[in-house]
Order: structure tokens, then sequence, then C-alpha cells
């Protein structure tokens, strides 16, 4: 019986004005992790999209268990027993963890007991805690993904891809995935990892292949290899750290927001950039159990928040995901409406404005979900430059557009943030991930803002690009920028920001010292345990009562 899972030799695939993988090797030994590594537009993605039946190669074979196989779909690819969580969870948040498994394998185990006998036997058999009973709205991120390894492997899978697996996850949760990843290899199963996180790489993988500008250019034994040393091979350059070293932090505020509070459900306006407030009412997202309740009964996203960012300062806001993170971001940028509370930008309330006239103001905005609210797919990149920027030079002059003057700038952000393309007329849908956010950095760090929403704004970049968009973002804050930045990556939040709270419940519930707090501990109180490097909300409610005293004084 072959040692080898799955082997992949000689794949070539072409897009237009690309080769995307060029014939590429790798092998996949039984009852290993193989990580794959390689920055953006490496061809990553690519390659396992072949493996799981997405994309055909144009050239190589896929040899899975010493057969050769032909994979025309990814029904075939599941029947091979090849199985993908996709970084984008693919759930129904309305139904119940069984239902979201059996959906489409009714065949198997029907959608009854035997189903769930299955469920339960495979989550005890690999410890993964799944209860096919609860609805998957009120799972936390690291429960859904879970599921979703759940999923592939009650559907056969002997191969799991998992790609960026790790980008949602704190500290702690990234180990109890960890500890999931050696029950299936101990079961003899197989897992190939994508991460730019090399750290992680080194410490969960057996086996890592290098890929770079689409081809292989080496393996990596991890216990002799360095992080370094693997961003050498990777990028060709030293691995960055976020750290911010010398203060700027200045008295002047640019965003104040007192008391701000949204309830559930309610002022809900668009997912767009571009739209008006006020288009659609449709309900936030679901929130952990025990949210509290408004006067009126309804559950409060965000509850009485209040905090200052002054010019040159970087204001990091750690927690889960799911805890207000999404609406406050919404609601600082005109697509949520504040039921009570207020928003002044620069001594103006700004309370209720549309987001357009708020990005006229000069706030920029990189969005949490790239693919749905910071580009319009199916366009060219120069029409994405435009995005959000309608009435704003270089893309219009007057009250006209300026194709020309967009497209120029769309060169030139290309060049200046590396956005590894062929032109700027392919589609955004076209770009790999990690330079689909590139794009958007480089387009709204083009315009100098004097506020920056940023939300994750180096997920998926690999560690090169991440240290050139860090090097932006402080060089602007040097100039004066102020920054709200939410980040699941926890070295990144603590690196970058100056000022640190915890949001929970959709409450501020504590202060952090960047200086002093780890990820570790910042991860403990993300999830509920207090440690002694933080300061509970009584204290710093004070403090921030007292900043808008002296703000008001000023
Ligand atoms: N459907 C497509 N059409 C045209 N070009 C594509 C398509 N899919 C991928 N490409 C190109 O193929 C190359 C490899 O992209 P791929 O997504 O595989 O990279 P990756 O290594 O996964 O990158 P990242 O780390 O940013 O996710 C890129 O240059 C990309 O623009």
């Amino acid at each position: 019986m072959s040692t080898i899972a799955v082997e992949l030799a000689g794949i070539t695939k072409r897009f237009p004005g690309v080769v995307a993988n060029h014939d590429i090797d790798l092998a996949v030994r039984k009852g290993t992790v193989h990580a794959l590594v390689g920055e953006n537009g490496a061809g990553k993605s690519t390659l396992m999209k072949i493996l799981y039946g997405m994309q055909k190669p144009d050239e190589g074979t896929i040899t899975v268990d010493g057969e050769q196989v032909v994979f025309n779909s990814p029904a075939d690819a599941i029947a091979r027993g090849i199985g993908m969580v996709h970084q984008h969870f693919m759930l129904a948040d309305n139904l119940t963890v069984l239902e979201n498994v059996v959906l489409g394998s009714e065949k198997l185990h029907g959608i009854g007991g035997g189903a769930r006998r299955r469920i339960n036997e495979i989550s005890d058999r690999y410890g993964l805690g799944v209860r096919p009973d609860v609805l998957v709205e009120d799972l936390g991120v690291a429960d859904r993904q879970r599921v979703e390894i759940l999923k592939v492997l009650y559907r056969g899978a002997r191969t799991l891809i998992l790609d960026e697996p790790t980008a949602v996850l704190v500290p702690q949760e990234v180990d109890a995935l960890f500890r999931n990843l050696r029950e299936l290899k101990a079961e003899g199963l197989s897992v190939i990892f994508i991460s730019h996180k090399l750290g992680e790489v080194l410490s969960v993988a057996d086996d890592i292949t290098v890929i770079r500008r689409g081809t292989t250019v080496g393996t990596a034994v991890p216990s002799e290899t360095t992080p370094r040393q693997l961003a050498e091979l990777m990028v060709g350059s030293e691995l960055p750290t976020p750290e911010t070293a010398e203060s700027t932090v200045t008295d002047k505020p640019v965003i104040q927001v007192r008391g701000l509070t949204v309830h559930a459900g309610g002022g809900a306006a668009s997912d767009r950039l571009t739209e008006p407030a006020g288009a659609a009412a449709s309900a936030g997202p679901g929130l952990p159990a025990g949210d509290t309740a408004g006067a009126d009964g309804t559950r409060r996203v965000l509850d009485d928040i209040t905090f200052t960012i002054h010019a040159g300062e970087v204001l990091g806001i750690a927690g889960v995901e799911g805890n207000g993170q999404s609406e406050l971001i919404a609601a600082l940028i005109g697509l949520k409406r504040a039921d009570s509370g207020s928003i002044t930008f620069l001594g103006q309330d700004v309370t209720g404005w549309s987001t357009r006239r708020l990005r006229e103001l000069g706030i920029g905005y990189i969005p949490e979900d790239r693919q749905r609210q910071g580009l319009l797919l199916e366009s060219p990149l120069w029409e994405n430059r435009i995005l959000g920027h309608v009435t704003e030079r270089p893309n219009a002059k007057g009250f006209w557009l300026d194709p020309k003057g967009a497209q120029e700038d769309t060169r030139r952000i290309v060049e200046e943030f590396d956005v590894r393309t062929p032109g700027i007329d392919v589609t955004a849908a076209s770009l790999s991930g990690g330079n689909q956010q590139k794009l958007i950095v480089g387009r709204e760090m083009s315009h100098d803002p004097k506020f920056l929403i940023a939300a994750h704004p180096t997920r998926g970049v690999d560690v090169g690009a991440q240290a050139q968009i860090w090097d932006r973002i402080r060089e602007a804050r040097r100039a004066g920028l102020a920054v709200l930045l939410i980040s699941a990556d926890l070295d990144e939040l603590i690196g970058l920001s100056d000022t640190l709270r915890v949001i929970y419940n959709g409450r501020l519930v504590a202060d952090a010292d960047p200086a002093t707090i780890t990820a570790q501990e910042l991860g403990s109180a993300m999830t509920g345990a207090v440690s002694g490097h933080l300061e509970h909300v009584e204290e710093s409610t004070d403090n921030a009562t007292d900043a808008a005293a002296e703000d008001e004084a000023r």
C-alpha cells in the first residue's frame, strides 16, 4: 500500500497573461500535515482548486492512493476522499449542525438517528466537540470551523485541504485546532495546510513545500528551519515585526464616539461602499448568547461604546469575531444607524451621515470582507480603483468621471503596492486573495485619509506585503492619521496599536497596555478570562469620560 496519500506531478495551469502553476510537484504522505507556503499569487489556491476538482490542469497528473485520477468536479474529488475547508465558511446560519452536515449527503446516513450517531462518532473520535442539534448561528468562529471539518470527514475525506484556517482564530483556538489536526494524523489522515503565518507552519507541519511564482522552489524540514529562513525561501526577504517604536499620539481628537448603541436588526443600511445610508433594513449577524437586552427588549449589538482616537494614534479593538466589531465598523462608516449616541469627526457631529459623505470628509475604509464589501469582483481593477471614491481625484474632474486618471493611478498602485497582475484590465476576481487585499489597501491609502477604519488590513497577505502595509500605516500615522484597527492577528494588534481595548458582547470591557501584554494574555481576555494586564471597564470608562471632558474643554 502506498504511503503517499496524494501526489500532484508536473501540474501546469495557465490563465490569460499568467502561468499560475508551472510544473509543480507535491507529494503528501499519509498521516501527516503538509504545509503549502508561498507569497501572494504564488499559485497555492490554484493548485488546491485543481486537487479539489474545481479547475482542470493544462498539464500534469493527480494520483490518489497510488491510482491516477481525473477530477471533473468537486464531487469527483470528494468521492476519492479529498475534502476542502474554505476560508469563508459555507454554513447556513439558520440551520442546525446536523442539517448543515447532512445537506447534500442525505444518502450517506439519512437525516435522522443514523446521521446523528455518525456525527457524534466522528466528533468523539477526533475530539471536535461538535453537537448535532445546536443552531449554527449560536456558534463562534472556531466551532463553525470544526463543523466544516466534521462536514468533510462525514463525506469520507482522508485528505483535508485547509485554506488559511488560523486567520480567524485567537491563539488558544489555534492550539485547539492543532490538537484536532494531530488526532486526524494519528488516524492516518492527511492535511494540506495553507498559511502565511510561518511560526504556526513550523509548529504544526511535518513537511513544507514552498512555491514561488507558480513553481516549486523547495521543501523544508520544520525541525531544521527558522521562520526567517522560511520567509527568505518564500519571498527572499526577512520576517517583519509590526512593532511601533516611538509614539506619535497627539492631543488632537479626530474621532469621538460617545455612548454609541445599536440594537439587533435595526438601522442596517447597505453592504456596499457607494450607497447612501438607509437603503435596506436587514438583521445584523448573530451574537453569542447572553447579549445585553435593550430597554425595549431587543438585543444591543453595540452597547454604550465610548472612545476617542487622536491624530497619530492607532486604537486597536481586540475581540473574538461576532462581539460587535462588524456593527461598530458599520456604524462608523454610515452603513448602520445608531439607536443612540454620537459620532464626531474633527469637531463636526457626523452622526447619521451617509457613507459617501463620510468618505468625502476623509474617512478611509478597509472592510472585513474584501470580496463582498471592498470590490466589484467582475469589474476591471481600474474600476475598482474608483469604488467608494467616485467624486474624488484622480477618479473625477469636477462632476465628470475621469477614467484615464483612474487608470493611470491604478498602474501606480499596482506598482507601489506590488499587486501581482498581468494588467489593470483584468477583473478583481482573477487576482489572488492577497493581491486583492493589496489593491484595497492601496486605494484607501491613496486618498490620504484623516481617519482609517482598518479591519484585518493584512489578512491573507504574505510576510513581505504585510511589512509594506504596516509601513504605510505607520508612515501615515506619523503624519497624523487616526486609525481604528480591528484584527484577528493579535501580534499585529499589539504591535501596531498605541491603545488597546477589548470588545465583548457589544461592550468595551477592558483596556490593555500594548507595551506589556502578550498575544496569549490578550487571547484570554477576549474569550472572557481577565488577566492581571488588563484594567476593568469601570476604570477605563472613567478615563474615557475624563478624556471627553478634556476634549470638550479644548
Ligand atoms: N480565475 C482566474 N483567472 C485569471 N487569473 C487567475 C485566476 N485564478 C488565479 N489567477 C492568477 O493565478 C495566479 C496564482 O493565483 P493563486 O490564487 O493561486 O495564488 P495564491 O498563492 O493562492 O495567492 P494568495 O496567497 O494571495 O491567496 C495569480 O497571478 C492570479 O492572478
